[in-house]
């Protein structure tokens, strides 16, 4: 180490001994931007004002505002970390302005900080420098505690840094004061201390690899996530899911233990750092966390990491069929029929119903079609989705199947998984199943066959994925999903019924829906605490009817009408909606369930045409009551208009 100037020192760079922790801990942001990188690339010199501690990647001029730097305010935030992709940009802008907004306020800099100042590193570092010093003094005030003893003596040897001389006198001080208090306790030995010295170091050594290991991975995938090169294989959706999910409990932990201290930095970072390394001592890794300072770099990570990640999430489908993109869209796998659709529909009064269609994408030698995310702007998105229809194969599988069986086992092992007994004595001999036999056995054990849709997936607000809704299939079944789905708020749900009741408006209007075969489409439920709707998608098996026949979707079907049931889903949905509101009103107003329908939306009765939609065969599994209530005395549902925009809820504080 050699000094430079009067009061700029010189610091080598990550030396032989030098731990990575410090090096993370000390770069704060710069890891996870493009300039940190290229930092890394250097030899890592840095120069360090003797006064305030800045750091400066280039030789500065003399710095003479030692207060200035010391007043600076922090621009660091939490807030990005709990937002989602487009509340992260509103925030990272505000964070913006208000950091423009202190520039403004402070006093103008002097020629070292106008040097530092251009070089955006240096931010981030003086962050780092600053809240130290701000750790060490506030040491200095309460005295050294027993974990930062030993990192103390460890990280001034190497960072190598001498001459800050009177922070470090004090702190020598102190902790010469500690250990005499230590030797004095009964029952501490030397050797005793020395072990407990060494179980520490090794602690936190462990730890500092751990960190190694897992920021890697974040790094990994955020190249990957940036290239867009990698379309998601078998098993890319699971790793997604994780990811997710590993992020969100990461900041529910982060929420839950933030109310237990004032500081809420501190104590959920040592709690989510649990992600990483199961199995430890809650009080060993609190101890670990503490000893190493470790928060502020484990907060940095989950900065980064979340900033770069949507709320994206591929609930039910093909896998492979998705990758993200930037903007707020997401790349659909090429599908000419799914592409026409989207086309057509975008000169639709559907459109309003539909993920904007931007086009078409080319990734890795792959056509994607580009379309709106749809998760983009919700936090911690709620998402449910339905296939609509009485059938989920297309009447021309039916008779390709017939011209050319041929024998699934695939879809014989889900078979049996659900339910051993369903396939024939020929078909277990067979070891295979055609797809038509095991779309219609699939439709038949849901929902599908009966209330026109079924329930293929649903995420909670933890990232958790539910699939397994093979069997929800009668009403009482689906309510209760609902019920788990919204967790019973009723401006939720009152949001979605609003939707459901404009899309029925929408629907009689569409020349699209009138002219075509709605096979497989889903509704994609989405809410999160604030904003709930209801979307369209997938017309990968969407036909157009031969020109001037037009389709009721509100018929059974019988081979060769290729009526698709799509009215009788949305009936299905709007009853069941309003039964779980029912449900959730009763149980607001304590009453028993059986009580009266608490009326919302004013005077409300089902459509008419729903109505004759809900008529058919296929209602079975509804209960007389609630026809009953459809049938004239029951709620008048008010249309509202359609709207594009997400359904606000009026009511954002959630009833139980
Ligand atoms: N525009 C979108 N925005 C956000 N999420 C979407 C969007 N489109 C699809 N998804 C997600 O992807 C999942 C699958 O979508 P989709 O049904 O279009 O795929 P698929 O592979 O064609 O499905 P299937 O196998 O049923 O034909 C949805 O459940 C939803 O979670
Ligand atoms: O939901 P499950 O039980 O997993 O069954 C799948 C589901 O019915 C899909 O809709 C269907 O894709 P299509 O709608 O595109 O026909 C797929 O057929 P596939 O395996 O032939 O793609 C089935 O395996």
């Amino acid at each position: 180490m050699e000094a430079t100037s009067s009061s700029w020192v010189l610091r080598e760079g990550w030396g032989k001994g030098e731990r990575k922790s410090n090096r993370r801990e000390n770069d704060g942001e710069e890891y996870g931007e493009e300039g940190g990188k290229r930092r890394e690339e250097q030899d890592g010199s840095t120069f360090m004002c003797d006064g305030c501690e800045k750091v400066s990647w280039s030789h500065p001029a003399p710095c003479t505002e030692v207060e200035a730097h010391r007043t600076r305010p922090k621009l660091c935030s939490m807030r990005p970390v709990f937002s989602s992709r487009k509340q992260s940009v509103l925030s990272s802008r505000e964070l913006e302005t208000q950091a423009r907004a202190q520039e403004a306020a402070k006093p103008e800099p002097g020629p070292a900080e106008k040097c530092l100042d251009q070089n955006p590193v240096a931010d981030s570092r003086e962050e780092g420098e600053e809240d130290r010093r701000g750790d060490r003094e506030k040491e200095g005030k309460e005295g050294i505690s027993e974990e930062s003893e030993g990192e103390e003596g460890e990280s001034e040897k190497d960072r190598g840094v001498g001459p800050r001389r009177s922070v470090s006198k004090m702190r020598d001080k102190e902790k010469e004061k500690w250990k005499a208090r230590r030797r004095e306790r009964p029952g501490v030995g030397v050797e005793e201390e020395g072990e407990r010295e060494r179980e520490r170091s090794r602690q936190c050594s462990r730890r500092v690899r751990e960190w190694d290991r897992a920021l890697a991975g974040q790094e990994e995938l955020r190249r990957e996530r940036e290239t867009e090169t990698v379309v998601w294989g078998v098993g890319a959706e699971g790793d997604m899911e994780r990811q997710g999910s590993m992020r969100r409990t990461i900041l529910t932990h982060m929420l839950m233990h933030s109310s237990s201290s004032s500081s809420s930095f501190n104590c959920s970072s040592a709690e989510s750092d649990e992600v990483f390394s199961e199995g430890e001592e809650m009080a060993t890794r609190r101890q670990t966390m503490r000893k190493s300072r470790s928060w502020k770099t484990f907060l940095t990570m989950m900065q980064w990491s979340v900033r770069r990640q949507s709320s994206w999430v591929q609930l039910a489908g093909h896998r492979g069929n998705f990758c993200l993109s930037e903007g707020g869209e997401v790349l659909k796998r090429f599908n000419a029929v799914e592409n026409a659709c989207l086309q057509a529909l975008m000169s639709d009064p559907l459109r309003q119903f539909v993920p904007q269609y931007h086009g078409l994408a080319s990734r890795g030698g792959e056509s994607y079609i580009r379309l709106e995310d749809l998760l983009s702007g919700l936090s911690c998105p709620v998402i449910m989705d339905c296939k609509m229809g009485v059938r989920t194969y297309l009447e021309e599988e039916l008779m390709k199947a017939r011209l050319n069986p041929c024998l699934r086992n695939d879809m014989y092992q889900k078979m049996v998984k659900v339910d051993p007994m369903a396939p024939s004595a020929e078909e277990h001999a067979q070891g295979g199943v055609t797809k038509p036999r095991y779309m219609h056995w699939r439709d038949s054990v849901s929902s599908t066959s009966t209330l026109g849709f079924r329930i293929e997936g649903v995420t909670v607000e933890d990232g958790s994925v539910l699939r397994d809704f093979k069997k929800t299939r009668t009403f009482d079944q689906v309510t209760d999903v609902l019920l788990f789905f919204t967790k019973r708020q009723s401006h939720i749900l009152e949001a979605y019924l609003s939707r459901l009741q404009a899309l029925n408006e929408a629907l009689k209007v569409s020349e699209f829906f009138q002219s075509h075969e709605i096979i497989g489409s889903s509704l994609l439920f989405v809410h999160d605490r604030s904003k709930a709707n209801i979307w369209m998608i997938d017309f990968a098996k969407t036909i157009p009817m031969p020109p001037g026949i037009c389709l009721k979707h509100n018929m059974p079907w019988v081979e060769g009408n290729r009526e698709d049931g799509y009215l009788i889903g949305l009936a299905s949905l709007i009853l069941l909606v309003m039964e779980a509101l029912r449900l959730t009103h009763a149980q607001d107003a304590d009453l028993q369930p059986e009580s009266q329908v608490v009326p919302h939306h004013g005077e409300a009765t089902l459509d008419p045409g729903l109505l004759s939609a809900m008529s058919t065969d296929g209602f079975g599994a509804l209960p007389s009551d609630s026809m009953a209530e459809l049938s004239g005395n029951g709620p008048q549902l008010t249309p509202e208009p359609a709207q594009r925009a997400s359904v606000v809820c009026q009511n954002s504080s959630p009833r139980k």
